[in-house]
C-alpha cells in the first residue's frame, strides 16, 4: 500500500495547503477551509484507489466537508471496472483535516497544516465529532505516562524517561478555559506551558520528534484530530492515548451537543457502549499499515509554511509511515506552466 501511495498522497497534502496557503491572513477561515477541502478531493480523485473518508470534517463548525462515507479515488467511480483490476484493488480508508488550523491560516498564524492518515478498511477509529483528552508524549515515555495519572505524576514520568528536569519540560496545551487547572498544575509541578489557539495536530506529532522544545501534550481537543495524531504516532513509536469526553460541563465551550445525556445516547447509537474508555494510538490506528501524511500551511514546528513565488510556490511536508519505518521531510518546489522563476530559497 505505501509504495504506490506514499508520494501520491504527499501531493494530496501539498495541493490543499498550496490551496489554502493562498488564503492566509485574510480572515477568512471558512474559504481556507474550503480550497484545502476541495484541492484535497480533486487530487484523491486522481489516485488509483477506492478510499473511504471515515473522518471528514465541517459537522462543527458548518465547514465544507469531505464528508463522512465519501468513496474517493478512482476505482470508486461508477465506471471503475474499465480502470481498476478488484483482484489487485486495496480499500483503505482515510481520515482527513484538509485544513487543519483554520484559524490559524485566516490570521496569519504559525502551525496550521494539510493533513490525512490512511490505513486498511477498518484500520482507523471512525470517531464521533465529538472531543477528546490527549496525551501525547515521545517513545521514550511510551507506555509509560498514562492519562488516567495526574499532569503531576506524568511530569516525573516523563522526566525519568527523558532524563531531564521537570524544569527542562515543555507541556502544549490548548488556550481555553477549560484548562485553567490543569495548565496551573503544570506550572505549580515546574514544568513550562506552551499555549496555543488552535492545532493540537502539529502538538501532538511535535512530541514524537526529539528537537523541536515540545515534549507532552495534555487536554482537551478534537477527536478526529486525536484519530489523525494517534497515527502518526502509532507510525512512529510515540505515545498517544485519547478518552472521549461527552459531557458539555468539561469542555465549556459549549459546541458539544444539547447535554451530557443526549451525548451518551448519540455515543450508544454508534455502537461505542464503554464512553469512558482510553484508546491508545494502536486502538485509534490499529491497520497493519498506517500512513500520516502532513503538509505546512503556515510554518510551525515541523514544517516550513508554503511559499509562494511568481505563480509557482515551494511547499514542506511530512510522511510518516510505519511500514517502511519512516518520516520522511519532503521538499517541494511547484512550478506554474509559465514560471519565469524557479525559486530555490
Ligand atoms: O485547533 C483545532 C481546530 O481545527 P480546525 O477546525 O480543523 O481548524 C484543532 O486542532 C483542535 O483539536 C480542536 O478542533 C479544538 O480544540 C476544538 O475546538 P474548541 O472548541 O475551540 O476547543
Ligand atoms: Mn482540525
Ligand atoms: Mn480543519
Amino acid at each position: 500500500m505505501e509504495n504506490t501511495l506514499g508520494l501520491e498522497i504527499i501531493e494530496v497534502v501539498e495541493q490543499a495547503a498550496i490551496a489554502s496557503a493562498r488564503w492566509m491572513g485574510k480572515g477568512e477561515k471558512n474559504t481556507a477551509d474550503q480550497v484545502a477541502v476541495e484541492a484535497m478531493r480533486e487530487r484523491m480523485n486522481k489516485i488509483y484507489m477506492r478510499g473511504r473518508i471515515v473522518i471528514g470534517e465541517g459537522e462543527r463548525d458548518d465547514a465544507p466537508m469531505l464528508y463522512i462515507g465519501e468513496e474517493v479515488g478512482i476505482c470508486s467511480r461508477e465506471d471503475a471496472k474499465d480502470f481498476c483490476n478488484p483482484d489487485e484493488l486495496v480499500e483503505i480508508d482515510i481520515a482527513v483535516d484538509p485544513c487543519e488550523g483554520t484559524n490559524l491560516v485566516a490570521y496569519g498564524q504559525p502551525g496550521s497544516m494539510a493533513v490525512l492518515a490512511i490505513s486498511q478498511k477498518g484500520g482507523l477509529f471512525a470517531a464521533p465529532d465529538f472531543y477528546m483528552k490527549k496525551l501525547a508524549a515521545p517513545p521514550a515515555a511510551k507506555g509509560k505516562v498514562d492519562i488516567n495519572k495526574s499532569a503531576t505524576e506524568n511530569l516525573k514520568i516523563l522526566s525519568e524517561c527523558l532524563d531531564r528536569s521537570i524544569e527542562e519540560l515543555v507541556v502544549v496545551v490548548m488556550k481555553r478555559e477549560r484548562h485553567n487547572d490543569l495548565i496551573k498544575e503544570i506550572r505549580d509541578a515546574g514544568a513550562r506551558v506552551q499555549l496555543i489557539s488552535d492545532g493540537d495536530v502539529g502538538a501532538a506529532v511535535s512530541c514524537g520528534f526529539a528537537g523541536t522544545n515540545i515534549h507532552c501534550l495534555m487536554g482537551i481537543g478534537a477527536a478526529p484530530e486525536g484519530v489523525i495524531s494517534a497515527a502518526a504516532m502509532r507510525a512512529m513509536g510515540g505515545h498517544f492515548q485519547g478518552q472521549l469526553i461527552y459531557d458539555p460541563e468539561v469542555v465549556k465551550t459549549g459546541l458539544i451537543g444539547e447535554s451530557k445525556q443526549a451525548n451518551i445516547e448519540r455515543l450508544n447509537s454508534m455502537n461505542i457502549t464503554d464512553i469512558d474508555k482510553v484508546y491508545d494510538a494502536h486502538e485509534l490506528a490499529s491497520g497493519e499499515t498506517v500512513l500520516f501524511a502532513a503538509c505546512g500551511i503556515t510554518s510551525g514546528n515541523l514544517m516550513q509554511g508554503v511559499r509562494f513565488f511568481h505563480g509557482g510556490a515551494r511547499t514542506q511536508s511530512l510522511v510518516i509511515s510505519n511500514q517502511s519505518k519512516t518520516a520522511r521531510f519532503v521538499d517541494t518546489i511547484h512550478m506554474s506552466g509559465d514560471s519565469k522563476v524557479v525559486q530555490l530559497h
